[in-house]
Protein backbone atom coordinates (compact mmCIF):
# COMPACT_ATOMS: atom_id res chain seq x y z
CA UNK A 1 0.00 0.00 0.00
CA UNK A 2 3.20 2.34 0.40
CA UNK A 3 4.10 1.77 -2.39
CA UNK A 4 0.82 2.70 -4.09
CA UNK A 5 0.47 5.85 -2.06
CA UNK A 6 3.60 6.99 -1.45
CA UNK A 7 6.76 6.25 1.04
CA UNK A 8 8.85 4.97 -2.01
CA UNK A 9 12.08 5.51 0.32
CA UNK A 10 10.61 3.40 3.06
CA UNK A 11 12.74 0.01 3.76
CA UNK A 12 11.97 -3.20 2.53
CA UNK A 13 11.24 -4.43 5.87
CA UNK A 14 11.23 -1.14 8.10
CA UNK A 15 11.06 -0.48 11.86
CA UNK A 16 7.95 -0.09 13.56
CA UNK A 17 9.39 3.31 14.50
CA UNK A 18 10.22 4.65 10.82
CA UNK A 19 6.52 3.02 9.36
CA UNK A 20 5.02 5.07 11.84
CA UNK A 21 7.04 8.52 10.84
CA UNK A 22 6.45 7.76 7.42
CA UNK A 23 2.40 8.00 8.50
CA UNK A 24 2.82 10.60 10.73
CA UNK A 25 2.47 13.56 8.26
CA UNK A 26 -0.87 11.51 7.39
CA UNK A 27 -1.00 12.22 3.59
CA UNK A 28 0.28 8.06 2.89
CA UNK A 29 -3.03 7.66 4.91
CA UNK A 30 -5.17 10.51 3.18
CA UNK A 31 -4.56 9.31 -0.13
CA UNK A 32 -4.83 5.42 0.76
CA UNK A 33 -8.46 6.16 1.40
CA UNK A 34 -8.77 8.78 -1.30
CA UNK A 35 -7.79 5.56 -3.44
CA UNK A 36 -10.53 3.27 -1.99
CA UNK A 37 -12.88 5.60 -1.75
CA UNK A 38 -12.27 8.78 -4.19
CA UNK A 39 -12.88 11.90 -2.17
CA UNK A 40 -13.47 10.54 1.10
CA UNK A 41 -10.20 13.52 2.12
CA UNK A 42 -11.36 16.24 0.50
CA UNK A 43 -8.38 18.15 1.69
CA UNK A 44 -4.94 16.70 1.48
CA UNK A 45 -1.53 19.01 2.02
CA UNK A 46 0.97 16.87 0.20
CA UNK A 47 4.72 17.29 0.55
CA UNK A 48 5.77 20.27 -1.93
CA UNK A 49 7.76 17.66 -3.63
CA UNK A 50 9.64 14.03 -3.57
CA UNK A 51 12.91 15.42 -3.08
CA UNK A 52 12.08 17.70 -0.71
CA UNK A 53 10.68 14.58 1.26
CA UNK A 54 12.87 14.15 4.90
CA UNK A 55 13.68 10.47 5.92
CA UNK A 56 11.33 11.64 8.61
CA UNK A 57 8.08 11.89 6.39
CA UNK A 58 7.82 15.55 7.68
CA UNK A 59 8.17 18.31 5.14
CA UNK A 60 5.48 19.65 5.78
CA UNK A 61 4.47 21.92 8.50
CA UNK A 62 3.40 20.19 12.15
CA UNK A 63 0.23 22.23 11.84
CA UNK A 64 -0.34 20.98 8.30
CA UNK A 65 0.42 17.48 9.34
CA UNK A 66 -1.99 17.59 12.51
CA UNK A 67 -4.45 18.69 9.28
CA UNK A 68 -3.85 15.81 6.90
CA UNK A 69 -4.38 13.84 10.23
CA UNK A 70 -7.76 14.67 11.78
CA UNK A 71 -9.21 14.90 7.36
CA UNK A 72 -8.23 11.47 7.45
CA UNK A 73 -9.60 10.21 10.74
CA UNK A 74 -12.74 11.88 10.08
CA UNK A 75 -12.98 10.07 7.11
CA UNK A 76 -11.84 7.33 8.21
CA UNK A 77 -15.05 7.33 10.95
CA UNK A 78 -17.67 8.18 8.62
CA UNK A 79 -16.71 5.21 6.37
CA UNK A 80 -17.42 3.72 9.90
CA UNK A 81 -13.53 2.01 10.09
CA UNK A 82 -11.79 2.17 13.59
CA UNK A 83 -9.37 4.81 14.17
CA UNK A 84 -6.89 6.20 16.25
CA UNK A 85 -5.84 8.65 17.91
CA UNK A 86 -3.10 11.06 16.29
CA UNK A 87 -0.29 10.29 19.41
CA UNK A 88 -0.97 6.59 18.50
CA UNK A 89 1.73 7.79 15.81
CA UNK A 90 3.88 8.91 18.49
CA UNK A 91 6.71 6.96 19.82
CA UNK A 92 4.74 4.72 23.01
CA UNK A 93 1.38 5.61 20.96
CA UNK A 94 -0.61 2.48 20.52
CA UNK A 95 0.48 0.95 17.36
CA UNK A 96 -2.09 -1.49 17.22
CA UNK A 97 -4.82 0.66 16.77
CA UNK A 98 -2.74 2.46 13.62
CA UNK A 99 -2.58 -1.69 12.15
CA UNK A 100 -5.94 -2.20 12.76
CA UNK A 101 -7.47 0.61 10.72
CA UNK A 102 -5.00 -0.24 8.04
CA UNK A 103 -6.24 -3.27 8.10
CA UNK A 104 -9.52 -2.11 7.65
CA UNK A 105 -8.85 -0.02 5.31
CA UNK A 106 -7.31 -2.74 3.10
CA UNK A 107 -10.56 -4.72 4.04
CA UNK A 108 -12.87 -2.47 2.79
CA UNK A 109 -10.53 -1.80 -0.31
CA UNK A 110 -10.99 -5.54 -1.35
CA UNK A 111 -14.89 -5.43 -0.26
CA UNK A 112 -15.60 -2.46 -2.89
CA UNK A 113 -13.81 -5.31 -5.28
CA UNK A 114 -15.72 -8.39 -4.29
CA UNK A 115 -18.86 -6.70 -4.17
CA UNK A 116 -19.09 -3.51 -1.82
CA UNK A 117 -19.90 -6.17 1.11
CA UNK A 118 -18.91 -4.00 4.58
CA UNK A 119 -15.45 -4.88 5.80
CA UNK A 120 -15.29 -2.67 8.34
CA UNK A 121 -16.32 -5.29 10.96
CA UNK A 122 -12.66 -6.68 10.35
CA UNK A 123 -11.99 -4.91 13.15
CA UNK A 124 -14.80 -5.59 15.56
CA UNK A 125 -13.52 -8.60 16.71
CA UNK A 126 -10.81 -6.69 18.46
CA UNK A 127 -13.14 -4.44 20.42
CA UNK A 128 -10.60 -4.82 23.51
CA UNK A 129 -8.67 -2.62 21.04
CA UNK A 130 -10.80 -0.54 19.10
CA UNK A 131 -14.48 -1.49 19.65
CA UNK A 132 -15.40 2.50 20.63
CA UNK A 133 -13.84 3.44 17.31
CA UNK A 134 -16.12 0.31 15.70
CA UNK A 135 -19.06 1.95 13.96
CA UNK A 136 -21.63 1.16 11.49
CA UNK A 137 -21.25 3.11 8.39
CA UNK A 138 -23.07 5.55 7.47
CA UNK A 139 -22.60 5.47 4.00
CA UNK A 140 -21.04 3.80 0.27
CA UNK A 141 -22.33 0.61 1.62
CA UNK A 142 -24.91 -1.36 0.29
CA UNK A 143 -25.15 -3.65 2.96
CA UNK A 144 -25.99 -0.80 5.30
CA UNK A 145 -28.50 0.74 2.65
CA UNK A 146 -30.48 -2.45 2.01
CA UNK A 147 -30.33 -2.81 5.75
CA UNK A 148 -31.77 0.16 6.28
CA UNK A 149 -34.33 -0.57 3.82
CA UNK A 150 -35.72 -3.27 5.78
CA UNK A 151 -35.28 -1.11 9.15
CA UNK A 152 -38.00 1.06 7.41
CA UNK A 153 -40.16 -1.42 6.40
CA UNK A 154 -39.37 -3.35 9.87
CA UNK A 155 -40.20 -0.14 12.24
CA UNK A 156 -36.87 0.47 12.70
CA UNK A 157 -36.24 -2.68 14.77
CA UNK A 158 -33.96 -3.59 12.24
CA UNK A 159 -32.02 -0.42 13.54
CA UNK A 160 -31.90 -1.39 17.02
CA UNK A 161 -31.17 -4.49 15.48
CA UNK A 162 -27.66 -3.44 14.02
CA UNK A 163 -26.74 -1.41 16.97
CA UNK A 164 -27.29 -4.06 19.20
CA UNK A 165 -24.45 -6.64 19.97
CA UNK A 166 -26.45 -8.49 22.46
CA UNK A 167 -29.00 -11.25 21.28
CA UNK A 168 -30.42 -10.95 24.20
CA UNK A 169 -31.30 -7.08 24.31
CA UNK A 170 -32.71 -8.34 20.49
CA UNK A 171 -34.69 -10.72 21.86
CA UNK A 172 -35.93 -8.18 24.77
CA UNK A 173 -36.75 -6.30 21.47
CA UNK A 174 -38.85 -8.59 19.75
CA UNK A 175 -40.92 -8.71 22.82
CA UNK A 176 -41.36 -5.14 23.23
CA UNK A 177 -41.87 -5.08 19.36
CA UNK A 178 -44.98 -7.67 19.88
CA UNK A 179 -46.05 -6.62 23.14
CA UNK A 180 -48.53 -3.65 22.28
CA UNK A 181 -49.31 -5.42 18.91
CA UNK A 182 -52.87 -6.97 18.22
CA UNK A 183 -53.08 -10.79 18.85
CA UNK A 184 -54.52 -11.39 16.20
CA UNK A 185 -51.37 -9.65 13.90
CA UNK A 186 -48.79 -11.20 16.03
CA UNK A 187 -48.53 -14.34 13.86
CA UNK A 188 -48.49 -13.13 11.10
CA UNK A 189 -45.29 -10.45 12.75
CA UNK A 190 -43.41 -13.31 14.08
CA UNK A 191 -43.41 -14.50 10.74
CA UNK A 192 -42.59 -11.76 9.25
CA UNK A 193 -39.92 -10.99 11.81
CA UNK A 194 -38.67 -14.84 11.51
CA UNK A 195 -38.23 -14.37 7.88
CA UNK A 196 -36.24 -11.15 8.35
CA UNK A 197 -34.10 -12.55 11.40
CA UNK A 198 -33.19 -15.33 9.07
CA UNK A 199 -32.59 -13.35 6.26
CA UNK A 200 -30.14 -10.90 8.16
CA UNK A 201 -28.64 -14.12 10.17
CA UNK A 202 -28.00 -15.67 5.96
CA UNK A 203 -26.43 -11.93 5.22
CA UNK A 204 -24.44 -11.96 8.19
CA UNK A 205 -23.13 -14.95 8.11
CA UNK A 206 -21.92 -14.50 4.00
CA UNK A 207 -19.68 -11.74 5.72
CA UNK A 208 -18.54 -13.68 8.07
CA UNK A 209 -17.45 -15.82 5.17
CA UNK A 210 -16.43 -13.27 3.41
CA UNK A 211 -14.23 -11.99 6.04
CA UNK A 212 -13.10 -15.44 6.92
CA UNK A 213 -12.11 -15.19 3.13
CA UNK A 214 -10.01 -12.46 2.97
CA UNK A 215 -8.14 -13.18 6.46
CA UNK A 216 -6.78 -16.28 4.82
CA UNK A 217 -6.01 -14.52 2.05
CA UNK A 218 -4.14 -12.19 3.93
CA UNK A 219 -2.43 -14.49 5.83
CA UNK A 220 0.15 -16.21 3.46
CA UNK A 221 0.71 -12.12 1.96
CA UNK A 222 0.29 -9.53 3.70
CA UNK A 223 1.23 -6.56 2.53
CA UNK A 224 0.47 -4.10 5.30
CA UNK A 225 1.67 -7.10 7.80
CA UNK A 226 5.00 -7.33 5.45
CA UNK A 227 5.15 -3.33 5.53
CA UNK A 228 4.48 -2.70 9.29
CA UNK A 229 6.16 -5.07 10.86
CA UNK A 230 8.97 -7.30 11.05
CA UNK A 231 7.73 -10.23 11.98
CA UNK A 232 8.32 -11.45 15.46
CA UNK A 233 7.24 -14.60 17.01
CA UNK A 234 5.24 -12.59 19.64
CA UNK A 235 3.33 -10.48 17.10
CA UNK A 236 2.54 -13.77 15.18
CA UNK A 237 1.13 -15.29 18.15
CA UNK A 238 -0.83 -12.28 19.21
CA UNK A 239 -2.33 -12.01 15.25
CA UNK A 240 -3.13 -15.67 15.83
CA UNK A 241 -4.72 -14.62 19.26
CA UNK A 242 -6.75 -11.90 17.34
CA UNK A 243 -8.15 -14.59 15.15
CA UNK A 244 -8.47 -16.85 17.66
CA UNK A 245 -10.84 -14.86 19.42
CA UNK A 246 -12.53 -13.58 16.32
CA UNK A 247 -13.92 -17.00 15.50
CA UNK A 248 -14.50 -17.80 19.32
CA UNK A 249 -16.86 -14.17 19.06
CA UNK A 250 -18.06 -15.55 15.71
CA UNK A 251 -19.49 -18.91 16.93
CA UNK A 252 -21.05 -16.66 20.50
CA UNK A 253 -22.89 -14.48 17.64
CA UNK A 254 -23.85 -17.70 16.18
CA UNK A 255 -24.86 -19.69 19.23
CA UNK A 256 -26.89 -16.19 20.35
CA UNK A 257 -28.27 -15.97 16.83
CA UNK A 258 -29.72 -19.96 17.13
CA UNK A 259 -30.89 -19.35 20.76
CA UNK A 260 -32.75 -15.80 19.61
CA UNK A 261 -34.44 -18.44 16.72
CA UNK A 262 -35.43 -21.54 19.13
CA UNK A 263 -36.78 -18.78 21.29
CA UNK A 264 -39.12 -16.99 18.58
CA UNK A 265 -40.07 -20.15 17.33
CA UNK A 266 -41.20 -21.02 21.34
CA UNK A 267 -42.89 -17.63 21.60
CA UNK A 268 -44.20 -18.19 18.41
CA UNK A 269 -45.57 -21.66 19.18
CA UNK A 270 -47.00 -20.05 22.63
CA UNK A 271 -48.53 -17.00 20.53
CA UNK A 272 -50.47 -19.45 18.39
CA UNK A 273 -51.95 -21.89 21.46
CA UNK A 274 -52.47 -18.50 23.21
CA UNK A 275 -54.55 -17.30 20.30
CA UNK A 276 -56.14 -20.65 19.65
CA UNK A 277 -57.43 -20.64 23.22
CA UNK A 278 -58.42 -16.90 22.94
CA UNK A 279 -60.17 -17.64 19.45
CA UNK A 280 -61.75 -20.52 21.74
CA UNK A 281 -62.61 -18.35 24.27
CA UNK A 282 -64.22 -15.53 21.92
CA UNK A 283 -66.50 -17.97 20.36
CA UNK A 284 -67.98 -19.39 23.72
CA UNK A 285 -68.76 -15.99 24.73
CA UNK A 286 -70.32 -15.28 21.18
CA UNK A 287 -72.06 -18.29 21.66
CA UNK A 288 -73.39 -17.21 24.95
CA UNK A 289 -73.97 -14.28 24.26
CA UNK A 290 -76.44 -15.12 21.12
CA UNK A 291 -78.15 -17.32 23.75
CA UNK A 292 -78.44 -14.84 25.71
CA UNK A 293 -79.91 -12.10 23.38
CA UNK A 294 -82.45 -14.92 21.82
CA UNK A 295 -83.18 -15.31 25.90
CA UNK A 296 -83.86 -11.26 25.85
CA UNK A 297 -85.60 -11.08 22.81
CA UNK A 298 -88.46 -14.06 23.64
CA UNK A 299 -88.99 -12.38 27.25
CA UNK A 300 -89.13 -8.80 25.37
CA UNK A 301 -91.64 -9.94 23.41
CA UNK A 302 -93.48 -12.19 25.66
CA UNK A 303 -93.17 -9.17 28.06
CA UNK A 304 -94.67 -6.49 25.31
CA UNK A 305 -97.20 -9.47 25.01
CA UNK A 306 -98.53 -9.35 28.46
CA UNK A 307 -98.07 -5.33 28.71
CA UNK A 308 -100.93 -5.59 25.59
CA UNK A 309 -103.13 -7.91 27.30
CA UNK A 310 -102.67 -5.85 30.40
CA UNK A 311 -103.47 -2.71 28.31
CA UNK A 312 -106.74 -4.17 26.87
CA UNK A 313 -108.00 -5.68 30.07
CA UNK A 314 -107.35 -2.32 31.95
CA UNK A 315 -109.59 -0.94 29.04
CA UNK A 316 -112.21 -2.82 29.51
CA UNK A 317 -111.81 -2.51 33.51
CA UNK A 318 -112.16 1.58 32.93
CA UNK A 319 -114.91 0.79 30.53
CA UNK A 320 -116.92 -1.03 33.04
CA UNK A 321 -115.41 1.62 35.68
CA UNK A 322 -116.90 4.12 33.51
CA UNK A 323 -120.44 2.23 33.08
CA UNK A 324 -120.19 1.47 37.13
CA UNK A 325 -120.55 4.85 37.42
CA UNK A 326 -123.02 5.95 35.06
CA UNK A 327 -125.18 2.60 36.50
CA UNK A 328 -124.31 4.41 40.23
CA UNK A 329 -125.32 7.59 38.69
CA UNK A 330 -128.36 6.49 37.47
CA UNK A 331 -129.55 4.32 40.75
CA UNK A 332 -128.66 7.42 43.09
CA UNK A 333 -130.99 9.48 41.47
CA UNK A 334 -133.54 6.69 41.04
CA UNK A 335 -133.50 5.93 44.91
CA UNK A 336 -133.63 9.69 45.54
CA UNK A 337 -136.82 9.90 43.33
CA UNK A 338 -138.20 6.70 45.02
CA UNK A 339 -137.73 8.51 48.41
CA UNK A 340 -139.74 11.83 46.61
CA UNK A 341 -142.52 9.19 46.09
CA UNK A 342 -142.64 8.39 49.14
CA UNK A 343 -142.78 11.91 49.94
CA UNK A 344 -140.78 14.91 50.81
CA UNK A 345 -142.60 15.26 54.25
CA UNK A 346 -143.35 11.98 56.46
CA UNK A 347 -144.97 11.56 59.26
CA UNK A 348 -144.71 9.19 61.60
CA UNK A 349 -146.53 8.63 65.07
CA UNK A 350 -144.59 6.33 68.29
CA UNK A 351 -147.03 5.47 70.92
CA UNK A 352 -145.02 5.57 73.95
CA UNK A 353 -145.71 2.99 76.61
CA UNK A 354 -148.84 3.50 78.49
CA UNK A 355 -148.57 3.20 82.85
CA UNK A 356 -152.50 3.46 82.95
CA UNK A 357 -154.37 0.21 82.92
CA UNK A 358 -156.67 1.49 79.84
CA UNK A 359 -155.35 4.38 77.44
CA UNK A 360 -156.97 5.95 74.67
CA UNK A 361 -155.98 4.11 71.87
CA UNK A 362 -158.26 2.07 70.45
CA UNK A 363 -156.44 0.36 67.84
CA UNK A 364 -153.43 0.94 65.96
CA UNK A 365 -152.71 0.23 62.15
CA UNK A 366 -149.74 0.64 60.00
CA UNK A 367 -151.19 3.86 58.75
CA UNK A 368 -153.44 4.67 61.22
CA UNK A 369 -153.99 5.08 64.65
CA UNK A 370 -157.78 5.25 65.88
CA UNK A 371 -158.51 7.44 69.73
CA UNK A 372 -160.96 6.87 72.15
CA UNK A 373 -162.96 10.24 72.55
CA UNK A 374 -165.59 10.93 75.00
CA UNK A 375 -169.30 9.50 74.44
CA UNK A 376 -171.65 11.96 73.28
CA UNK A 377 -175.32 11.49 73.75
CA UNK A 378 -173.96 8.20 75.13
CA UNK A 379 -172.47 6.33 72.17
CA UNK A 380 -168.45 5.96 72.65
CA UNK A 381 -166.56 8.27 70.31
CA UNK A 382 -163.53 6.99 68.12
CA UNK A 383 -161.53 9.43 66.12
CA UNK A 384 -158.42 7.78 63.36
CA UNK A 385 -155.94 9.59 62.54
CA UNK A 386 -153.64 8.79 59.50
CA UNK A 387 -150.05 8.60 59.20
CA UNK A 388 -146.83 7.78 56.87
CA UNK A 389 -146.46 4.91 59.02
CA UNK A 390 -147.48 4.38 63.11
CA UNK A 391 -145.54 2.47 65.88
CA UNK A 392 -146.88 0.91 68.55
CA UNK A 393 -146.31 1.02 72.45
CA UNK A 394 -143.93 -2.32 71.57
CA UNK A 395 -142.42 -0.84 68.67
CA UNK A 396 -138.26 -1.33 68.99
CA UNK A 397 -135.95 1.72 68.10
CA UNK A 398 -134.44 -0.02 65.11
CA UNK A 399 -138.16 -0.35 63.69
CA UNK A 400 -138.09 3.21 64.20
CA UNK A 401 -134.95 3.83 62.44
CA UNK A 402 -135.56 1.67 59.95
CA UNK A 403 -138.00 4.05 57.99
CA UNK A 404 -135.49 7.13 58.46
CA UNK A 405 -132.78 5.21 57.50
CA UNK A 406 -132.66 5.52 53.57
CA UNK A 407 -132.70 9.61 54.16
CA UNK A 408 -129.45 9.25 55.19
CA UNK A 409 -128.20 7.91 52.30
CA UNK A 410 -130.19 10.99 50.23
CA UNK A 411 -128.12 13.31 52.64
CA UNK A 412 -124.76 12.40 51.27
CA UNK A 413 -126.21 12.26 47.58
CA UNK A 414 -127.00 15.88 47.91
CA UNK A 415 -130.47 16.41 49.33
CA UNK A 416 -131.65 18.33 52.06
CA UNK A 417 -133.04 15.94 55.16
CA UNK A 418 -134.87 17.23 58.51
CA UNK A 419 -135.76 14.72 61.04
CA UNK A 420 -137.26 15.88 64.01
CA UNK A 421 -139.65 14.87 66.97
CA UNK A 422 -143.05 16.43 67.89
CA UNK A 423 -144.81 15.91 70.88
CA UNK A 424 -146.11 16.96 74.34
CA UNK A 425 -143.80 16.95 77.57
CA UNK A 426 -143.39 13.15 78.38
CA UNK A 427 -144.65 12.04 75.41
CA UNK A 428 -141.12 10.40 74.31
CA UNK A 429 -139.03 12.75 71.81
CA UNK A 430 -136.03 12.57 73.11
CA UNK A 431 -136.74 8.69 74.10
CA UNK A 432 -137.03 8.37 70.33
CA UNK A 433 -134.45 10.51 69.16
CA UNK A 434 -131.45 9.80 71.60
CA UNK A 435 -132.42 6.68 73.10
CA UNK A 436 -132.36 6.31 77.26
CA UNK A 437 -129.43 7.60 79.47
CA UNK A 438 -126.82 4.95 79.21
CA UNK A 439 -128.11 3.91 75.34
CA UNK A 440 -126.71 -0.22 74.29
CA UNK A 441 -126.53 -1.04 70.94
CA UNK A 442 -130.48 -2.13 70.65
CA UNK A 443 -132.06 1.04 72.66
CA UNK A 444 -130.06 3.54 71.01
CA UNK A 445 -132.39 6.31 69.27
CA UNK A 446 -132.19 8.19 65.72
CA UNK A 447 -129.65 10.48 66.13
CA UNK A 448 -126.94 8.02 67.12
CA UNK A 449 -127.85 5.79 64.19
CA UNK A 450 -128.13 7.94 61.26
CA UNK A 451 -124.75 9.71 62.46
CA UNK A 452 -123.30 6.28 62.64
CA UNK A 453 -124.69 5.66 59.60
CA UNK A 454 -123.75 8.98 57.93
CA UNK A 455 -119.88 8.38 58.55
CA UNK A 456 -120.37 4.62 57.55
CA UNK A 457 -121.36 5.74 53.80
CA UNK A 458 -118.77 8.60 53.77
CA UNK A 459 -115.94 6.33 54.83
CA UNK A 460 -117.25 4.01 51.91
CA UNK A 461 -117.16 6.85 49.12
CA UNK A 462 -113.79 7.84 49.80
CA UNK A 463 -112.16 7.26 47.11
CA UNK A 464 -114.88 9.28 45.07
CA UNK A 465 -115.94 11.64 47.51
CA UNK A 466 -114.96 13.71 49.90
CA UNK A 467 -117.21 14.85 52.43
CA UNK A 468 -117.04 17.73 55.19
CA UNK A 469 -119.29 17.04 58.19
CA UNK A 470 -120.04 19.91 60.88
CA UNK A 471 -122.16 19.39 63.72
CA UNK A 472 -124.73 21.73 65.64
CA UNK A 473 -127.05 21.48 68.65
CA UNK A 474 -129.43 23.76 69.45
CA UNK A 475 -132.01 24.35 71.95
CA UNK A 476 -135.32 26.38 71.69
CA UNK A 477 -137.13 26.53 74.48
CA UNK A 478 -139.38 29.21 76.34
CA UNK A 479 -138.56 30.74 72.45
CA UNK A 480 -135.08 31.03 73.18
CA UNK A 481 -132.79 29.28 70.94
CA UNK A 482 -129.31 28.06 72.84
CA UNK A 483 -125.72 26.39 71.26
CA UNK A 484 -125.51 23.53 73.37
CA UNK A 485 -122.13 22.85 72.25
CA UNK A 486 -120.92 26.27 73.20
CA UNK A 487 -117.66 25.92 74.49
CA UNK A 488 -117.50 29.77 75.58
CA UNK A 489 -118.95 28.15 79.43
CA UNK A 490 -121.95 29.70 78.97
CA UNK A 491 -124.78 28.81 76.39
CA UNK A 492 -124.93 31.24 73.80
CA UNK A 493 -128.27 32.61 72.59
CA UNK A 494 -128.71 32.86 69.05
CA UNK A 495 -128.05 34.37 66.96
CA UNK A 496 -124.46 33.09 67.57
CA UNK A 497 -122.72 34.99 65.42
CA UNK A 498 -121.29 38.30 66.30
CA UNK A 499 -122.32 42.04 65.74
CA UNK A 500 -119.40 43.20 63.92
N1 LIG B 1 -141.35 4.29 73.67
C1 LIG B 1 -141.04 4.36 74.93
N2 LIG B 1 -140.76 3.24 75.61
C2 LIG B 1 -140.42 3.28 76.90
N3 LIG B 1 -140.33 4.37 77.62
C3 LIG B 1 -140.64 5.54 76.99
C4 LIG B 1 -141.00 5.60 75.64
N4 LIG B 1 -141.24 6.89 75.31
C5 LIG B 1 -141.03 7.60 76.41
N5 LIG B 1 -140.70 6.83 77.43
C6 LIG B 1 -140.38 7.25 78.76
O1 LIG B 1 -141.21 8.32 79.02
C7 LIG B 1 -140.59 9.29 79.74
C8 LIG B 1 -140.68 10.63 79.08
O2 LIG B 1 -140.12 10.53 77.87
P1 LIG B 1 -139.30 11.66 77.23
O3 LIG B 1 -138.43 12.29 78.24
O4 LIG B 1 -138.60 11.09 76.09
O5 LIG B 1 -140.37 12.70 76.84
P2 LIG B 1 -140.20 14.06 76.18
O6 LIG B 1 -141.14 14.14 75.11
O7 LIG B 1 -138.78 14.16 75.73
O8 LIG B 1 -140.41 15.12 77.31
P3 LIG B 1 -139.94 16.67 77.33
O9 LIG B 1 -140.63 17.33 76.22
O10 LIG B 1 -140.44 17.15 78.59
O11 LIG B 1 -138.55 16.62 77.24
C9 LIG B 1 -139.18 8.86 79.90
O12 LIG B 1 -139.00 8.31 81.21
C10 LIG B 1 -139.00 7.82 78.88
O13 LIG B 1 -138.11 6.85 79.33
Amino acid sequence: MVGTVGGKDLPLEPSEEEFMALLRNGIILCTALNKIQPGAVPKVVETPSDADLPSDGIAISVYQCFENMKNFLVAAERLGLPTFETSDLEPGGTFSRVVDCILAIKAYSQGNLVGKISLWRYGSGNNSRSSNRVKAPKESLSRAASTGDRNRANGDLGHDHCKSDSMSSLSALVHEFIRDKNQEEIPELIESLLGKVMEEFEQRMLIQQEMNKITQEDKPSSEVRSLVLKPSDDDEEMVDNEELEVKQEENVDKERSRKLLEQLELDQHQNKGDLELDVNDIQELKDMFNQTKTGMEFLQKKHQEEIIHLSKQLLSVASAASGYQRVLEENRKLYNQVQDLKGNIRVYCRVRPCHQKQGSVSNIDEGSISLLVPSKNGKDGKKTFTFNRCFGPNSTQAEVFADTQPLIRSVLDGYNVCIFAYGQTGSGKTHTMSGPNNPDEETVGVNYRALRDLFLISEQRKDTIHYEIKVQMLEIYNETVRDLLSTDGVQRRYPFFSAN
